[in-house]
């Protein structure tokens, strides 16, 4: 059974240890999700905090420094333990904190866990090198990497009772997922070309003359580099326009945290838009300040407050 926030039992020390441990990481590691995520009451903050440290763990395989073989063993590890959290084979006293902390998450929140298990295809995709010569190809990875962790994080916040409400509000958070990927290739374009990683569409690079790729601090020669940037920052908007539909299925506190997380990427995609060439220079962020006023903007509904009425005008 699936209890809801309000009744849940209080939960023991190793658990309460095993949150406090993933919260940690999120704390130290999501630069930018973290905003969003403080926004939570503590039951939805301590399990989107499990989900973060899972998928940092699956995450930081793909990117780290072993070898391919070593790789993808190591997620195939993650993959067994995800097998034994659904099948309610963790208890408080495993030795792996995040998999305490993910399996209690999973116990009284719906949590669509096959999520986790798209994210380790998708990291797979990785490993393997994987490009992508349009923009439909790229789509099946950051719904993979992306869009299911929206998809998982709904399990969480949970949506307005009703078949078509929870299955639009999926379509939503898939959608700001892909949004969120996109903006997330694009202000780590220089980045992943030095690993040696592709993931813009080709079909897009040869348009914009830009096949050759981006090894440095300067756009290929006779590119059109800003042309491919603002190309793709268009589509990256339509992406927020349509996942932002989202806000209105949820409660004032999950869309302050998703208003939050989709903000900060927002105004990272203002910035590139203003000057592309900076992906190329280095890595665009937010001051702290500026994140934490979104944040604050995000829970008094300022940001989304015209986008939500907008989109009740619509459905009504
Ligand atoms: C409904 C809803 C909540 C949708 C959002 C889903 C979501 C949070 C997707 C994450 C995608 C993404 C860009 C991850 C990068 O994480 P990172 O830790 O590498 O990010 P960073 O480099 O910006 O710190």
């Amino acid at each position: 059974m699936i209890r809801t926030v309000e009744s849940q039992p209080p939960a023991s020390a190793p658990v309460l240890a095993a949150y406090s441990y993933c919260e940690a990481v999120t704390g130290q590691q999501a630069r930018n999700f973290a905003y969003g995520i403080r926004l939570l009451p503590t039951p939805k903050r301590r399990a989107m905090s499990a989900l973060y440290a899972f998928s940092r763990r699956v995450d930081d395989i793909g990117d780290g420094p072993l070898a391919n073989d070593v790789k993808v063993a190591r997620l195939e590890d993650t993959r067994a333990l995800l097998t034994r959290v659904r099948d309610g084979a963790v208890d408080e006293d495993d030795t792996d904190p995040v998999a305490v902390a993910l399996a209690h998450a999973a116990e009284h929140f719906p949590i669509p866990l096959g999520g986790l298990d798209e994210l380790i295809d998708g990291v797979q995709m990785d490993v393997r090198g994987e490009t992508y010569e349009t923009w439909d190809d790229l789509k099946v990875y950051c719904r993979c990497v992306a869009g299911a962790i929206g998809r998982l994080s709904l399990g969480v916040f949970g949506t307005e009772p009703g078949a078509r409400g929870a299955e639009r509000a999926s379509e939503y958070a898939d959608t700001l997922g892909l949004a969120l990927q996109l903006t997330n290739i694009l202000r780590d374009v220089r980045e992943d070309a030095e690993g040696g990683r592709t993931y813009l569409p080709a079909d897009d690079l040869a348009k914009f003359g830009c096949s050759a790729g981006f090894g440095g601090p300067t756009p290929p020669e006779g590119s059109d580099f800003a042309g491919l940037v603002h190309f793709e920052v268009r589509r990256a908007r339509a992406l927020f326009a349509e996942g932002y539909r989202l806000l209105p299925l949820l409660d004032r506190r999950s869309g302050a945290c998703v208003a939050a997380m989709a903000g900060i990427y927002r105004r990272l995609l203002d910035r590139i838009e203003r000057d592309p060439g900076a992906v190329l220079r280095g890595r665009v962020s937010l001051p702290g300040r500026e994140k934490a006023y979104v944040a604050v903007r995000g829970l008094s509904g300022l940001d989304t407050r015209h986008l939500t009425r907008r989109t009740v005008r619509r459905r009504a």
